[in-house]
């Protein structure tokens, strides 16, 4: 993106109202994306609108994601826990705790408690479906979009099934660790029968801007991520590449989303004896400003041709930010909204963390694609390996009196 266009960006936040409520000091906007000037609400980000939040709304700094398994057979009970799980977590996005008994002495309280007097801190949870529930257990096999399959093998991907997969996704995002450990936790705790948690990641920083009044933030390998990502003021662009239209096969999953979460481990160790410069092809990008190595700006336009004075080209063959861009790969573009991790150490000693890819598309296609193709050649392999994930269908947002479930459901 231009300088230019990221001022144009910038003067259009307050009329598209993308913002979070409160302390940003943004319009207030619903998950719809609609604007409303309104009183300040303290960190608060509507939990029901058209769309869900958390995908195109203003990245939080943490994350909790989840995927769980649903344990029994039977719909009515998966309903209603989704009908709870609702109710449980538009309470927690307005700061409050988990409705029910509070004061039975007799019985464990309602919430767990540890977010008590914390501030919402922004906090979105999002829903996803994944493939998996759509087998004979609920009758939801005539249900399932043609394109929500478990991905491909993507050479040179080693996932770990215990990090794979789930037949429900829960993506908490708030600007406080504990706001959205919470959230899981107590969706986990409410689903104890009829779910259980089959993986689990936090994220401590986010590596990827969703707004134009964002500043871009850095992941583990050092470099400012998120530089050219889709962001919610491209209304236009949002429309073609994020949100599901009438395409699907599958009326219900209209104004949703597809969700692909990935679990990448960076190998610091080696990143960190290369050198500066090798890094920098790598991504084809700076290191200390983020500009493209065509450029001087963060946002200054890469420019794929150029050549040195050897002929080479500036931006090598296989950066990958020349393999992952949209010049490259038909115009197909993804959100990204992924974060740091980490683990502590493996076995050897060495840190385990890295980057939870999450990306939001119309079309799982658009992830596989590009994948695919930074598969074959990305120079950042030397330094990562894919090592869990899932995709999931994020179904479109929740309207007055309904739940997660209704559009799938009904
Ligand atoms: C399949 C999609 C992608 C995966 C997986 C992925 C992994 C990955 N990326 C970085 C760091 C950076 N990525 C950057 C740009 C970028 N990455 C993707 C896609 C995937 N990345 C896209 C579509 C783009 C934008 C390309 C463009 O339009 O120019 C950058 C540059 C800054 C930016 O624009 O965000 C960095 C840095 C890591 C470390 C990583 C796996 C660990
Ligand atoms: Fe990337």
């Amino acid at each position: 993106m231009s300088s230019v266009s990221r001022r144009s960006l910038l003067t259009g936040i307050g009329a598209l109202g993308v913002g979070a409520v409160g302390v940003g000091g943004l319009v207030a906007a619903d998950a719809a994306g609609s604007a409303a000037p309104t009183a300040p609400a303290p960190q608060i980000v509507p939990f029901r609108g058209q769309r869900q939040a958390g995908i195109v709304t203003q990245q939080q700094d943490r994350l909790t994601f989840a995927a769980f398994d649903v344990v029994t057979r039977n719909r009515s009970e998966l309903v209603e826990l989704l009908r709870t799980w609702t109710a449980a977590a538009e309470s927690m996005t307005r700061g409050q705790q988990v409705p029910g008994g509070a004061s039975q002495l007799q019985a464990p309280p309602a919430d767990t408690g540890e977010a008590a007097g914390l501030k919402p801190g922004n906090l979105t949870v999002t829903i996803g479906f994944g493939p998996s529930l759509f087998d004979d257990r609920f009758g939801l096999a005539a249900k399932r979009p043609a394109l929500l399959r478990p991905l491909p093998k993507l050479p040179p991907e080693d996932l770990d099934p215990h990090y794979t997969g789930g037949d429900l996704c829960v993506q908490a995002c708030a600007d406080d660790p504990q706001v959205t450990f919470h959230v899981i936790r107590n969706l986990a705790r409410l689903g104890a029968g009829t779910v259980v948690l089959r993986w689990m990641q936090l994220g401590f920083g986010r590596t990827a801007s969703t707004s134009s009044a964002q500043a871009t933030q850095r992941n583990l390998m050092g470099f400012k991520d998120g530089t050219r990502n889709l962001r919610a003021e491209q209304a236009e662009l949002i429309d073609q590449h994020v949100w599901v239209g009438a395409e699907t096969d599958q009326p219900w999953l209209r104004g949703g989303s597809y969700l692909v979460a990935r679990r990448i481990r960076m190998f610091i160790e080696t990143w960190d004896r290369d050198y500066l410069g090798d890094q920098q092809n790598v991504f084809g990008r700076y290191k200390g400003s983020g500009a493209p190595l065509t450029g001087v700006s963060e946002f200054d336009t890469p420019d794929f041709a150029a050549r040195d004075a050897e002929g080479g080209l500036v931006i090598p063959e296989d950066a990958h930010v020349r393999l992952a861009a949209p010049e490259h790969n038909n115009g197909t573009r993804l959100l990204r909204r992924g974060y740091s991790f980490t683990d502590g150490i493996d076995p050897t000693g060495n840190l385990l963390g890295g980057l939870f890819f999450i990306a939001f598309m119309r079309s799982p296609e658009q992830f596989i694609s590009v994948q695919r193709k930074l598969g074959e050649s990305d120079a950042l392999n030397e330094y990562i390996q894919h090592i869990g994930g899932g995709l999931f269908a994020c179904p479109p947002g929740v309207g007055a009196g309904q739940h997660w479930g209704q559009s799938l459901f009904a």
